[in-house]
């Protein structure tokens, strides 16, 4: 396999999703391969984007039939990995780009070694999460949740290949872009 994985990891309501979405993907030849998950649909989101949501025991059927890379269970809710449009993606030679939970991101650099970059996306300040958790509509219940994993995480990050601070979207995403640009340089 040929191809590259960039994983955007770390705190709920750090910015990974905030920073995808802003990236230059055309320009840099980046793939976003939804994950499947059994969260509630949010506003502003559908199906497939930007995830595949299904019932509980839709994605239990899906772990049955070995149909993800990996899968987790974060704050209350599963997230899978499909295996099936990775490895095609990865064996035509592209480079993805997903935000994962911390759990997933170690798991997926076992399994697939130096094609995954992690990328530990944070704010220099955490009381920004709090703030940003609200911005973004979470209910009290998620917001707690949300927050009490955050030493969790921490104690993971020496683990991760790059820290990007998001104070200011524009300056993290072009942090993130030049990630990826070292890593196809690296590659190439
Ligand atoms: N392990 C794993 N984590 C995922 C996957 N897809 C998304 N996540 C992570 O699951 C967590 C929850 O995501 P989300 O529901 O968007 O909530 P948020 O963290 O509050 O924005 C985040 O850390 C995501 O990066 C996946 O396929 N596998
Ligand atoms: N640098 C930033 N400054 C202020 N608000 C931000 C910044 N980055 C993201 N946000 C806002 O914070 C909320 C959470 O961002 P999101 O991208 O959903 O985080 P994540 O994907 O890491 O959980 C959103 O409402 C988003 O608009």
């Amino acid at each position: 396999m040929s191809g590259n994985i960039i994983i955007l990891s770390g705190y709920s309501a750090s910015g990974k999703n905030t920073i995808i979405n802003a990236m230059d993907k055309k320009h840099f030849d980046l793939v976003y391969l939804p994950s499947v998950t059994t969260r509630k649909v949010r506003k502003g989101e559908s199906q497939g984007n930007p995830y595949t949501f299904v019932t509980e025991e839709e994605f239990l059927q899906k772990v049955k039939e070995e149909e993800f890379i990996e899968y987790e269970e974060v704050h209350g809710n599963f997230y899978g990995t499909p295996k099936d449009t990775y490895r095609q993606e990865l064996k035509a030679g592209k480079t993805i780009i997903k935000d994962i939970d911390v759990n997933g991101a170690i798991h997926f650099k076992e399994v697939f070694g130096d094609a995954v970059t992690l990328v530990f996306v944070q704010p220099s300040d955490e009381d920004a999460l709090k703030e940003r958790l609200l911005k973004r509509g979470d209910d009290e219940k998620d917001i707690l949740l949300r927050l009490k994993r955050v030493e969790y995480e921490k104690s993971l990050k020496s683990q991760f290949d790059y820290v990007v601070v998001n104070d200011v979207i524009a300056e993290a995403v072009r942090d993130v872009e030049n990630v990826v640009k070292e890593v196809k340089e690296r590659n190439e």
